[in-house]
């Protein structure tokens, strides 16, 4: 779908941007290009939709030379979504999804009802449509910013560090949501990020640049991991990628421990001896674990706020195990509550039954 073949970029003042770049980007698939600050990124990127010229080599779009194609004709079919979603103030959210559409000639009515849809696609509420940009928080702004890309439905979407500048919560949000989209849109998505971690939950192929605009591996989130191409790489991708790995591996062979949840009313009959725990289910979800001491504070009047101690994150069925090995060593009792997707407890796990099966996986690798 798209390719780069031998494509350098040399700027006038002589700075070497990008070096005989070969990549190719498959139709419908994600890709991040990663890679610290000044590496080439944006400008790669960039050469897609003729935004840069190369110095030499050749960007294809569909086996087309992009230097052959007008460039007016070829971001047509080419979103661009950027840091700070870039909307015009003056209009309204409606009329800043609506504008490309308007201007290729769809009626603005259409294009203003086109245009609350996809609102409501990149989750907003369409209530927001009349406000002006600056009356939305920074991640509905970017939400915006990823509607207007879409609106002409281009085939391609290009993103450069779209959920850099908003905060860690909301970033997760934007990544959620952009995960759900593209399992529904299936757009060929060029992601630019400084943040391997977000490169590795989203893309299903990283491109990892290094200085002087040199592309060092091009894979899959999980081989980059497993298997660095070189020292640069693996100082990129941190120390802690072992670990990371484990969010490609299935949880699904871990054992589950029984559990026998309570509710509030059962608390006062535990007889609880050390270290004993019991999870406690507030309208059959899992509130909390509660211990001796919790039980006793429950005896003397305490609430079930009070008595017990908060819960870790759930392991949910069919999760992975980085999901497993984490739900466990955030749990008070040690033991990961494990629930199915609609929420209702179907055991427990513990962080050395998860550890088992690691071993068992690495050794069967050997
Ligand atoms: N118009 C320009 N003229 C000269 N040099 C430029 C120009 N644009 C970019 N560069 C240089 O080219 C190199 C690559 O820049 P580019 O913006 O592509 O990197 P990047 O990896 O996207 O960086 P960042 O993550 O900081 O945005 C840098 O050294 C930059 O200073």
């Amino acid at each position: 779908m798209i390719t780069f073949d031998s494509v350098t970029k040399t700027y006038p003042d002589g700075t070497t941007a990008v070096d005989t770049l070969d990549l190719t980007i498959e139709e419908g698939s994600f890709t991040a290009f990663v890679g610290p600050s000044g590496c080439g990124k944006t400008t790669s990127m960039r050469m897609i939709n003729r935004m840069i010229d190369p110095t030499s080599g050749t960007v294809s779009v569909d086996g087309n030379d992009v230097s052959t194609v007008n460039p007016v004709t070829l971001r047509r079919g080419i979103g661009y979504v950027i840091q700070s979603a870039g909307l015009m103030p003056h209009q309204r959210i409606v009329d800043n999804v609506a504008t490309v559409p308007v201007l290729q000639g769809v009626s603005r009515k259409q294009a203003r009802n086109d245009a609350i849809r996809l609102l409501e696609r990149v989750g907003l509420d369409p209530s927001l449509a009349n406000r002006f940009p600056a009356q939305l928080s920074g991640g509905q702004q970017q939400r915006v910013g990823v509607a207007r890309a879409l609106a002409a439905d281009p085939a391609i979407l290009l993103m450069d560090e779209p959920f850099s500048a908003v905060d860690p919560v909301v970033r997760e949000d934007l990544q959620n949501e952009m995960l759900r989209l593209q399992g529904e849109l299936r757009k060929t998505i060029v992601f630019v990020t400084h943040d391997i971690d977000e490169a590795v939950k989203l893309a299903d192929r990283i491109a990892i640049f290094g200085s002087g605009g040199r592309l060092h591996q091009y894979d899959t989130p999980e081989r980059l991991l497993a298997a660095p191409a070189d020292d640069f790489v693996s100082g990129f991708v941190g120390r802690d990628r072992g670990y990371r790995l484990l969010q490609f591996s299935s949880g699904s062979d871990v054992a589950l421990e029984p559990l026998a949840p309570i509710t509030e009313s059962g608390i006062d009959a535990l007889d609880l001896g050390p270290d004993e725990w019991r999870l406690v289910l507030v309208d059959g979800r899992p509130f909390g674990w509660v211990d001796a001491d919790g039980v006793r504070a429950h005896a003397g009047g305490a609430g079930v706020y009070d008595s017990c101690s908060a819960g870790g994150s759930l392991f949910v069925e069919g999760g992975t195990l980085r999901q497993a090995l984490d739900a466990a060593l955030s749990s008070p009792s040690g033991l990961g509550v494990v629930v199915d997707s609609g929420g209702t407890v179907t055991g427990g796990v513990r962080a050395a039954d998860v550890l088992g099966v690691i071993e068992r996986e690495r050794k069967s690798v050997r």
